[in-house]
């Protein structure tokens, strides 16, 4: 799972601000522990001071308007965005000295599967495997998980079709699937349901139910909180780069009822007009 190692030697906090910043005290560490996060991007200031915990078991929806940093925070937690102040550890460690990367799965917002490359769906969901066991040769278990993991999302019977014949719902499944094969212990997904109908979304909050039932941390970015609502045990909301709120969700809202939401992202109504995910 490429898209979860570091991109940049940068990625890193250093053990200064480790030092600065003590992160997770007491018994179990949380999964997520971020601590007054600042990041740019392009030399602007995106993230200005984010607190993020999850705690393991924990289901935590990152919601705000659009621009607000939601991708960026997701982005500062898998590496590919580095911190220039602040701190961030995954089950306890400095993220300097995380090296499982196989404990996470992530789903990227708005990619497809295929980006041009002949491959199966079985092929792309196995490669979510490929942390699980190195170079070694593929066994029985670890086909079996990839079964596994394509029939929670219902794609058990597109198996062997090409990923460049799905539709953007369904590529959306298979990269779910990518990052469930590996049953990781957390588990980071960046607008899960964009791009999936009704039908869809139900299939994934069940599937999404399943993992915490087994014990797996849950980071969403979501615009609306939707069938994955009842899942929810914590809601944090950013506004320009800073946390607006923290705490239990507001029964029926997403992002609409919050202060500054500025209304430019699709609704259920109109995804055949202006879905900007996968469909897009
Ligand atoms: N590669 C980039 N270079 C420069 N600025 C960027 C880049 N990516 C994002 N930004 C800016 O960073 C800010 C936060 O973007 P981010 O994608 O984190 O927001 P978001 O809350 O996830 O938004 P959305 O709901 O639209 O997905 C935005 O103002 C955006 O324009």
């Amino acid at each position: 799972m490429s898209s979860v190692i570091p991109t940049t030697a940068t990625a890193a906090t250093t053990d200064s601000d480790q030092a600065r910043h003590p992160l997770s005290v007491g018994a179990a560490p949380a999964a997520v522990c971020l601590c007054d996060a600042v990041a740019s991007l392009g030399g602007r200031p995106v993230l200005r001071g984010i607190d993020l915990k999850v705690q393991r078991g924990e289901v935590v929806a990152l919601l705000g308007a659009n621009g607000s940093g939601k991708s960026t925070t997701v982005k500062t937690v898998i590496g590919s965005v580095p911190l220039d102040r602040g701190g961030l550890e995954l089950f306890g460690t400095p993220y300097a000295k995380f090296k499982d990367w196989h404990r996470i799965g992530y789903v990227p917002q708005r990619t497809t599967a295929a980006s041009g490359v002949p491959a199966t769906v079985r092929e792309v969901v196995s490669t979510g495997r490929l942390p699980q066991h190195r170079l070694l040769p593929f066994r029985r278990k670890d086909r079996d998980a990839v079964d596994r993991a394509l029939a929670a999302v219902g794609m058990l019977d597109r198996a062997d079709d090409g990923v460049a014949d799905l539709s953007g719902g369904q590529h959306q499944r298979v990269l779910i699937a990518r990052a469930l094969v590996g049953a990781p212990d957390l588990l980071i997904m960046d607008e899960p349901m964009a791009g999936v109908d009704v039908a869809s979304q139900q299939v994934l909050a069940d599937t999404l139910r399943r993992e915490v039932e087994r014990g797996a941390a849950v980071l969403l970015v979501l615009h609306e909180l939707g069938p994955l609502e009842p899942l929810i045990d914590r809601a944090v909301v950013l506004r320009d780069g800073c946390v607006a709120h923290d705490g239990p969700p507001l029964p029926n809202t997403g992002q609409h009822a919050l202060p500054g939401h500025d209304h430019v992202h699709p609704h259920a109504d109109d995804h055949h007009t202006t879905t900007p995910g996968l469909l897009a």
